[in-house]
This record gives structure tokens, C-alpha cells and sequence, in this order.
């Protein structure tokens, strides 16, 4: 049932409705995998009329809590009116009226006690119908009229952050691999039709529903099920459009393309992540929620003192556990909206306060303080009686189209300006942080860094050493080429540093870094040149996939606060073992999945906009929290005092809440 896709579907609500179906004897509703297992008294018809049922369920039919609809302004409306009419109404009409339109608040008021205890819907039912009852109409309605306008503000910031962030991260790859007429061709996603086969290599996005043909691969499908343990998927086995190829290379008969049902799960997955409490939100809330008895007990004292029900109402009234409670999450979720218009997605709260908190920024070099886009210096035959340059352009860039790594489209671009023809390839292995492997024309081809080809596949390099020697003291990037055993080409490449990276690292280190590290499985004299000149604490290079995240778990285990900045393949590991991960924008698929925030511009510079912002954030909602504090500690004094009606008692407190819900969230009268 791919009705069962839908983000925030209630399957709660959806089971009781077919259990509500004639004959219906159990329901189990499987989300994840958009099914429904219905038992039922055995007989045909009751099938046939279950399935009937089934398919007349239209999506509107089912409740998506958290409000598929718009908050509406019109109940707001209606009661301002209201309240200006009330004056003139009939009396018995009037009271009416306002039971009737404070009535959902107590019920919830009610409801909540029931369930959860004192909450601050608890309060603020009493408020409204202690004042109902002791028959101040205006003041009730006036009073729960204010609540609702906060109410309002906080849903509609949400709303905002949800859509704008849906939008954002649903993505697909722009083109897919796929079988026709016995080629493998790159196509556009769009293109794409059923029952094709697509073809998905490691680290690479699985663009469609579909079976596996053939080929094995380790699969992750965290933003799916979120279960983030990669399984093995072999012949036969069922893949899901938005997981992502770990390991190995399937070929996938597509039963579902387009976009409706990964943007649904990517929906969904928003949802969740910007559901997520961060710490900061969570004190807030029990600090808020501890409030609730303070209040409740300076009524009753105000009352044993007093008997004045007047001065009660105020003091319930002034209940600041709702700005506390507020301020965070509206911070929050303004901030991660205001990143993603500058082009940075932050998926969910935690990340925000844990950039905050960051002390230590690991980068990994190529495509992060590097540019991402690698220049071809050098193509030098080894061989040159067999292979032209062009050759061995047209031969690399072949491959290498399969590839997702700076060098790799560093070479295919190259070979697309100059025109380079197709070389026909078996298919390709990709060795990460090593190369790639494939034959052409019978005979092994590999391409790859030296380590790879020399201590992996035995080549013998050293005859070469002057020439690689040469090009290496210039700085550059090496990528040996060796065809049916022997070496038989370099590229060299020049990586430079990004023209923001110093600037960037300079900023970091303003906004409380202490230590910046660069990790790298480049050369150590290079790599050790950059750091240098950057400016950074530390270089770790020569390094194996693996040693990444394993220096980024150290780093953490010594007490250090970590981020993590990369974009391969094989930074997946370090992005999701640092305190935050943060990926690039052209780099792997897995590296944008595993990340906690991703850049959508490739610029460095968004990963000081972001830590910057993040604190300002963290700094708001901390001196809200104080002023919420001092402002409300203010009313109640005075409030017990009797000083304060319950009218300037709530639009006092209302007041302030807004005022400090506005500074939380600077842009949201201006969006919309
Ligand atoms: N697609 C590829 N084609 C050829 N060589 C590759 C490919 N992918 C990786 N390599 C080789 O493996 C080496 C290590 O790759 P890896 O991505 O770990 O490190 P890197 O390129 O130095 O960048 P980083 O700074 O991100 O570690 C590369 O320098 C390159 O020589
Ligand atoms: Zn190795």
C-alpha cells in the first residue's frame, strides 16, 4: 500500500479504521515496508469487500498527525471578533459562547492531567475557566485568545522549517546507470523507466524500488528504516529507493520509479530528525515543566493568604514555563531554516548544539580544503611506442566515469573537453582510497595511487621513480595507469586549496576552536606542505579508509568535541563518528547520508557560517531562557501583590513570550 508511505502517517489511526471494516479480525500495519497484514473470518467476500474497502481509502481519509492542513488563522479571527462583540451580546448567549470557544483548551486542560499530570496545559485550562467561571468572559476569552496566537506562531515557524527542508533534501541522483541494448549507459534520472535495469556501484544511491538481478553489495538503508547496520543483498532480494550501495555492485530490475515515493520517506525522515530533541530543548522543557508546580504552589499560597481568586487567575496566568519551552525549539528550528536558505542543511537539533560545543575540526584534504575540482597537469606515457596520451585519457576516463572521486571527474571531464572515444570495459571494481580495477580487451587494467598498484597488485614502479620524483616535487597528485601487468602511464593532478580555506580556518579558531587537524591518504611531505601553510595543529597523512574514523574516535575518547568535515566514500565512517559530521556537497552519496549537516554550496566557508550560527543560536536561547526567568519572576510579585488584573497579567506574560519567541526567530514575520 504505498498510501502507507506518506510522512507522518498515523498508523494508529489507519488500524482502528480497518478494524472498523466488516469481518476484520486483526490488523498489523508495517510502515517501513508499506504493508498491512489483515486477518480476517476466511471467507471470499469478506476478501473482496476488504480490499474494496482498501482501495477506496483516499489519503485525506487517514489523520497524518502533525497536521497535513495549514495552521489556520480563523479561529483566531473569530475570537477577536468575538470579544469585541461580547459587550453587546445577550448575557446567557455571551456565556455561551465563551465555554464554547475556551472548551477545547480545557478539555485538553483535562486530558493532560489525566494522561501526564500537571502540564502547562493544565495551568493554563484553569486560568481560562477559573475565569470563566468566576464569569470574566472578556478576560477568559482574551487570555485563551493569546495562548492561541502562540500557539500559532510556533506551529507556522515549524511548518516553514519542515517544507523548506523537505524540499532541500529530497534528492535523487541526477543521472543513473543503466542496461540498453546490452550497454551499460548513463542516463538521466528522469529517463528512467520500469522494469529497466539499473546498474549501482559502491557508495552510490539506489534510485529506484526494485529486485536484485545479480551481483552482491552491502546496502545501507538508515534513511529508510533507520536502521544504519548495512545488510547484504544478493539475486532475488528487495531494494528501496534512498539507500545506498556500502559495498559491492548489484544490478536492479526497477519496479517503482519516480519521485513520489522516496520524497514521502525523505519527508518522513525530516519529520523525525526535526523532532529530535537537542539537550539544550530537553532542560528547557523539565525546567519548564517544574515551573508548572512552582506556579500551581504560589496560587494556593496566594489564595491561603489572600482568598482573593483575582490575584490566583494572575498568578496562573504568569506561568513562564511556556517561553522557556518555546524559546529553544523556535530558535532551533528559525536557525536550521535561515541555514538552509545560505546552503546549509542541518538535519535536526542535537546537531545545532553539538557544533556549538565543537572544539576540535578535523578536515579531510582532497575536495574539503582542497577544491573540488582537480586540474590534469601532466599525462605521461611509460609506454609511449603503445599508448599516446590520448589513450590513455580515453582509456582512464572510461573507467573512471564510474567513479565518484575528485580525480575521477577531474579525468572525465578532461576527456569530454578533448573529446576522448569510449573504450569498451568489462565491469569495474572499485578499491576505495586505492583505485579501480577492470579488464579492456582481455587484459587487467588498473589505476590507481602508487601504494595500490605497487604493494597491492605488484607492479613494478621503481624505473619510473626519476620521472614520478619530478612531478611530485611540483606538488602534484599522482595516478598510475598499468595494462596487462605492466605500468604503462601517469596522470598528474594538482589539487589547490580552496581560495576560502585559510579564511575559514582563521574564523573556526576565532569562534572558539581549538584544534584543527587535517587527515589525508595523500603523500606526507604534501600533505604536511598545506597544513603548514594553512595554519593547522596537526597533519595525519598516508592514511589507510579506515584509520579516519579511528583517529576521529581517539580524538574523542582524549575528551575532544569533534566535527568532522569530508566528502568520500571513505570519510562515511569518520562523519558518522564524530560529534558532527559535516559533507560536502559533491561528494559521495554516503557521505551526504551518513553526515549531521550538509553543505549544498561548495564553498568551505558555510562550515564557519554554520558553527557561527550555531552559537549565536545557543547564546539567544540561553539569555532567553535568563530573561524569561527575571521578566516573570517580575509579574509574579507583583501579581501576588494583587497590583495585576488577570487581563494585563496575561497580556504582560503573552507579551513578553512573543517578544521573546520574536528575538528566537528574527525572520518570522517577514517569511510566509
Ligand atoms: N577513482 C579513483 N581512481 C584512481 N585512483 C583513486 C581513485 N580513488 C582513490 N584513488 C587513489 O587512492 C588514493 C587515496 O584515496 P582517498 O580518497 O583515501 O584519499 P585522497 O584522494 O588523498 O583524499 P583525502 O584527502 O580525501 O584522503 C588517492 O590519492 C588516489 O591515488
Ligand atoms: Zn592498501
Amino acid at each position: 500500500m504505498p498510501l502507507l508511505r506518506r510522512p507522518h502517517l498515523d498508523a494508529g489511526h489507519l488500524t482502528s479504521l480497518i478494524s472498523e471494516f466488516d469481518g476484520v479480525e486483526s490488523v498489523r500495519i508495517n510502515a517501513a515496508a508499506a504493508s498491512v497484514t489483515i486477518g480476517y473470518d476466511g471467507k471470499a467476500a469478506t476478501r473482496q469487500a476488504i480490499l474494496d474497502r482498501l482501495s477506496a481509502l483516499s489519503p485525506s481519509a487517514l489523520a497524518f498527525h502533525n497536521g497535513e492542513s495549514e495552521p489556520s488563522v480563523t479561529p483566531l479571527v473569530l475570537r477577536a471578533a468575538l470579544f469585541l462583540v461580547l459587550p453587546v451580546l445577550p448575557a446567557t448567549l455571551g456565556r455561551v459562547v465563551v465555554w464554547g470557544s475556551i472548551a477545547p483548551r480545557v478539555f485538553r486542560g483535562v486530558w493532560s492531567l489525566l494522561t501526564q499530570g500537571v502540564t502547562v496545559e493544565v495551568l493554563d485550562a484553569t486560568a481560562v475557566s477559573l475565569g470563566a467561571a468566576r464569569g470574566r468572559y472578556g478576560t477568559a476569552l482574551l487570555t485563551d485568545e493569546l495562548m492561541a496566537t502562540g500557539d500559532y506562531l510556533e506551529e507556522t515557524t515549524e511548518r516553514h522549517s519542515e517544507d523548506l527542508l523537505s524540499h532541500l533534501l529530497y534528492r535523487h541522483p541526477s543521472s543513473v546507470w543503466v542496461e540498453r541494448n546490452g550497454d551499460v549507459v548513463k542516463v538521466p534520472f528522469a529517463d528512467l523507466d520500469m522494469g529497466e535495469i539499473v546498474v549501482v556501484g559502491i557508495g552510490e544511491l539506489i534510485p529506484v524500488d526494485g529486485l536484485v538481478r545479480n551481483g552482491a553489495a552491502q546496502v545501507n538503508q538508515a534513511s529508510v528504516t533507520g536502521e544504519s547496520v548495512p545488510v547484504g543483498k544478493e539475486a532475488g532480494d528487495r531494494v528501496i529507493a534512498g539507500s545506498i550501495v556500502e559495498n559491492g555492485r548489484i544490478r536492479i530490475e526497477a519496479r517503482q520509479v519516480g519521485d513520489e515515493t522516496t520524497t514521502a520517506r525523505i519527508a518522513a525522515f525530516i519529520h523525525e530528525s526535526l523532532t529530535a530533541k537537542s539537550e539544550t530543548e530537553r532542560v528547557a522543557e523539565e525546567f519548564a515543566n517544574q515551573r508548572v508546580l512552582t506556579t500551581l504552589g504560589l496560587g494556593l499560597a496566594t489564595f491561603l493568604l489572600t482568598r482573593d481568586i483575582t490575584r490566583v487567575m494572575s498568578v496562573l496566568l504568569i506561568d513562564y514555563s511556556c517561553a522557556v519551552k518555546l524559546s529553544a525549539p523556535v530558535a532551533i528550528r528559525s536557525m536550521m531554516s535561515e541555514a538552509a536558505d545560505r546552503g546549509v542543511l542541518i538535519k535536526g537539533g542535537p546537531s545545532i548544539e553539538a557544533l556549538s560545543k565543537v572544539d576540535t575540526v578535523v578536515f579531510d584534504k582532497t575536495g574539503t580544503l582542497t577544491r573540488g575540482d582537480l586540474a590534469i597537469t601532466d599525462i605521461v606515457s611509460l609506454a609511449p611506442q603503445d599508448w599516446s596520451e590520448d589513450r590513455l585519457l580515453a582509456m582512464a576516463a572510461s573507467i573512471e566515469e564510474h567513479a565518484r572521486h575528485p580525480v575521477a571527474a577531474a579525468i572525465v571531464r578532461v576527456a569530454r573537453e578533448r573529446g576522448a572515444p569510449h573504450v569498451a570495459h568489462d565491469d569495474i571494481d572499485v578499491e576505495i582510497a586505492h583505485g579501480l580495477r577492470t579488464r579492456v580487451d582481455g587484459e587487467a587494467v588498473l589505476i590507481g595511487s602508487r601504494h595500490f598498484l605497487q604493494d597491492h597488485e605488484g607492479i613494478a614502479l621503481s624505473t619510473y621513480e626519476d620521472t614520478a620524483q619530478a612531478l611530485s616535487a611540483q606538488g602534484k597528485m599522482l595516478l598510475y595507469i598499468a595494462f596487462g601487468g605492466r605500468a604503462v602511464g601517469i596522470i598528474a593532478l594538482r589539487d589547490e586549496l580552496r581560495t576560502d580555506s585559510a579564511e575559514t580556518v582563521r574564523r573556526l579558531r576565532a569562534s572558539g576552536v581549538r584544534r584543527l587537524i587535517m587527515l589525508t591518504g595523500d603523500r606526507k611531505q604534501r600533505a604536511e606542505a598545506l597544513a603548514e601553510g594553512l595554519g593547522l595543529d596537526g597533519v595525519f597523512a598516508e592514511l589507510q579508509p579506515e584509520d579516519k574514523a579511528e583517529i576521529v574516535k581517539q580524538l574523542g575518547e582524549d575528551g575532544c568535541r569533534t566535527a568532522f568535515v569530508g566528502d568520500g566514500i571513505n570519510d562515511a565512517p569518520a562523519l558518522a563518528t564524530a560529534d558532527v559530521g559535516i559533507a560536502m556537497p559533491r561528494g559521495a552519496d554516503i557521505a551526504r547520508a551518513t553526515a549531521d549537516i550538509v553543505l549544498l554550496q561548495d564553498s568551505l566557508g558555510l562550515v564557519a557560517d554554520a558553527r557561527e550560527a550555531s552559537r549565536t543560536a545557543m547564546d539567544i536561547i540561553r539569555s532567553n531562557f535568563r530573561a524569561a526567568i527575571g521578566i516573570n519572576s517580575g509579574l509574579y510579585v507583583v501579581a501576588s501583590t494583587g497590583w495585576l488584573g488577570p487581563v494585563a497579567a496575561a497580556t504582560l506574560h503573552n507579551g513578553t513570550t512573543l517578544a521573546l519567541l520574536g528575538r528566537a526567530c528574527p525572520q518570522a514575520g517577514s517569511r510566509q
